[in-house]
């Protein structure tokens, strides 16, 4: 296990990392999110020993890296794959380590079959293409068989055949009970592989829990519905029984409903007892990408006028229908409130959720203040 506990570094006026306190457990792949330059690297330094904090601590298996007795063999670790001499055969750079650690060279040949270099084993590094690197640079921290893993940006410059090997291999890692800590900044990639996230914003903690968790809190699903367009009030009749009945109802540009607040099976019910033919009942959920955007985007440090964010917070695009406007006269605050609406789906507008006002505090979506709940991720 790998455990921070009030982890800060600053770099004279600069404080890269921020109070930080998490636990990396073992037998799980945990994601380490956070926009360019928010500090992870400089996290995994710290783990590593390789900088000092500036105060706090951290710990792996209960001793800090530097008092680990032979540390190839408890931690093995991916931080920049093109750190190797390029003079050095594939092998050679493998055979180096493994002795310098004890470790025997049949582990060297094991380790190069594992990451697919076998052929390649004779090569100067220097020939090597992104991809290669990264895989020597995973061998490299499997070498010593440890129990801890750290991989920073793994699938850099890996093709999809790559990309899918490290994603299976990250998961046979923590399916063995090993601890498997890795960053990425791709996010659906993130999606399949980590089972839990931890996610910092200018050095500071801003989520740590279980993927599916973090999609559910910094997201809200919605539920599309379309009456039949044989039956024109059939919409009307069925926005104002949904709304009724406490859900949120906006209108589509294409004129379906976008509800939430209400359980599809609800939904269907409602719309049943209403005599209003439904041609679509659909179930609408937030990616991790949508999710991670969301809750990062007022800790982003650099950002592009041509940034693709911007479409997340764009004003809201859908209106508001008749049923709704007296409810929204009375509850709505002059200026738009931030996560009043249920965000759209990726790609089509929408506006951002609240951020946390203190370190680890999760951003949550809320609708007049309300704390969200599961059923408003339906
Ligand atoms: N040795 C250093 N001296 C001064 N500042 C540093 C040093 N190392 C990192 N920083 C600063 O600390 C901050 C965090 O950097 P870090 O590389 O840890 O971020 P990151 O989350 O890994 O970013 P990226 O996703 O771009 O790799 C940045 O503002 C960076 O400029």
């Amino acid at each position: 296990m790998i455990e921070a506990v009030g982890l800060t570094k600053r770099f004279g006026a600069k404080t890269a990392v921020d109070q930080l306190s998490f636990q990396v457990k073992p037998g799980h792949v945990t994601g380490f999110l956070g926009p360019n330059g928010s500090g992870k690297s400089t996290t995994m330094r710290m783990i590593l020993g390789l900088d000092r904090p500036t105060s706090g601590h951290v710990t792996i298996n209960g001793r800090p890296f530097r008092e680990l007795p032979n540390a190839q063999r408890h931690v093995g670790a991916l931080l920049d794959a093109k750190a190797v001499h390029g003079g050095r055969r594939a092998r050679t750079h493998l055979l180096s380590i493994a002795q310098l650690s004890g470790i025997p060279e049949k582990r060297v040949d094991e380790v190069l079959a594992v990451v697919g270099l076998q052929d390649a084993a004779r090569q100067r590094t220097k020939g090597f293409s992104l991809g290669m690197g990264q895989r020597l640079g995973i061998a490299t921290a499997l070498l010593g068989d440890p129990q801890v893993l750290l991989f920073d940006e793994p699938v850099n410059g890996l093709d999809p055949e790559g990309i899918l090997w490290v994603r299976n291999l990250m998961r046979r890692l923590a399916s063995e009970g090993r601890t498997v800590f890795v960053s990425s900044h791709l996010m659906s990639e993130m999606a399949l592989t980590a089972d839990h996230l931890i996610v910092i914003g200018r050095g500071r903690l801003l989520a740590d829990m279980g993927t599916q968790e973090f999609i559910a809190h910094n997201s809200a699903g919605f539920a599309r519905v379309r009456t039949a367009d044989t039956d024109p009030d059939g919409w009307d009749t069925l926005g104002k029984a949904l709304t009724k009945a406490g859900g949120r109802v906006l209108q589509e540009p294409d004129g379906a409903l976008r509800v939430t607040g209400l359980e599809l099976p609800r939904i269907s019910d409602l719309a049943h007892e209403a005599g209003v033919r439904l041609w679509e009942l659909s179930p609408h959920r937030a990616s991790l990408e949508e999710a991670y955007m969301r809750m990062t985007q007022s800790t982003v440090e650099y950002t592009s006028t041509d940034d693709p964010r911007a479409e997340l917070w764009e004003p809201e695009p859908l209106s508001l229908p008749a049923w709704e406007e007296d409810e929204a006269e009375a509850t709505a605050p002059e200026v738009p409130q931030t996560g009043f609406f249920a965000p759209p789906p990726p790609g089509a507008g929408g506006r951002p959720f609240l951020m946390p006002g203190k370190p680890g505090e999760l951003a949550s979506t809320t609708r007049n203040t309300t704390p969200h709940t599961p059923e408003d991720t339906r």
